[in-house]
């Protein structure tokens, strides 16, 4: 089932120490006999500079993978490595400070504090650890969101893709080892989706910064340099520079295609008119359902 990673087979990743990494990761919910594997033995890497995008099902662990290595959550085994450092035997002082200063965070729910203006939104991470984001730093990040004539500006005086790129400011300015994005897009209409994923690209390719992003969106994934695919709590594969044909075949060869909905790939369908394969799926078991039918129901 695994060929070569450039193709749209997705192949088992090698284990080499990146920006973060992680080894035999672990982590059970709950107590025996109700208790839930959501990582088994997960080991795997992600490299400096790069998007790396975490695809699976429903449950298949990939939250849980993120809190995990972004040390919110803590694994039963394992270890994990942000920059060389194992951080899983970190006390929560040592974990906070880690947090603060190495990773920054963007969340499907943009996290903004309400109160507080677009700029102090931006550099409140920076203040809390009691440092100051420098003028010309400031600037380069907030012209790069688009925001320069928000900063004073609420988040409820936002649109949806406003605050986003707010959060991914924040994310950014202060140059953390690795930006962590949970499902960036799921709350955004498709324009601002792709100012977020330009934005994440640029992250990458002009400051190289390292993205690693959960997402259930085809399209999200094939902006990334790696899509890693997770199941039942384990790496089942992953591809190199994918597009997203080949995310979706991935997708369908690991089992995935339900991942896919019948409206996204409609929105996508070939120019041609030919039905996308869960369309004409679809279409099948009505054509199929409707035969059945006496003639009399279908009269009526
Ligand atoms: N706090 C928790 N307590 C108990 N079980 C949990 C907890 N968090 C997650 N789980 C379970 O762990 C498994 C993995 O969950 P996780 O949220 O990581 O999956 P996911 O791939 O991110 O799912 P989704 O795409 O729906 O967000 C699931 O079976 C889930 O029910």
């Amino acid at each position: 089932m695994f060929a070569s990673s450039t193709s749209a087979h997705p192949t088992s990743p090698t284990y080499t120490e990146g920006v973060v990494s992680c080894r035999g990761l672990v982590k059970i919910y709950g107590e025996k006999g109700t208790s839930v594997t959501a990582l088994d033995h997960v080991s795997i890497s992600f490299e400096e500079s790069k998007l790396t995008a975490i695809m699976g099902p429903s449950g298949s662990g990939k939250s849980t993978l993120m809190h995990c290595l972004a040390g919110l959550d803590s694994p039963s085994s394992g270890e994990i490595k942000l920059e060389g450092s194992e951080i899983t035997h970190m006390n929560e002082r040592q974990l906070t400070k880690v947090r603060r200063d190495r990773i920054g965070f963007i969340f499907q729910s943009f996290n903004l504090v309400p109160t507080l203006t677009v700029k102090q939104n931006i550099t409140l991470p920076a203040s809390i650890a009691g440092k100051k984001i420098p003028d010309e730093r400031l600037r380069e990040v907030v012209e790069a969101v688009g925001l320069t004539d928000r900063l004073s500006h609420r988040p409820s005086e936002l649109s949806g893709g406003q605050q986003q790129r707010v959060a991914c400011a924040r994310a950014l300015v202060t140059e953390p080892a690795v930006i962590f994005a949970d499902e960036p897009t799921g709350n955004l209409d498709s324009r601002s989706s792709r100012q977020i994923l330009e934005f994440l690209r640029r992250a990458v390719d002009v400051y190289g910064q390292s993205v690693i992003m959960v997402t259930h969106d085809v399209d999200a994934a094939a902006w990334a340099d790696r899509v890693v695919f997770l199941a039942d709590g384990k790496v089942a594969g992953e591809l190199i520079s994918p597009s997203r044909d080949m995310v979706l075949d991935a997708l369908r060869e690991l089992g995935h295609d339900t991942e896919v909905s019948l409206e996204e790939q409609l929105t996508h369908m070939a120019p041609s008119g030919e039905l996308p394969p869960a369309a004409a799926e679809l279409a099948d078991r009505a054509k199929q359902i409707l035969d059945n039918l006496p003639g009399s129901v279908i009269d009526q």
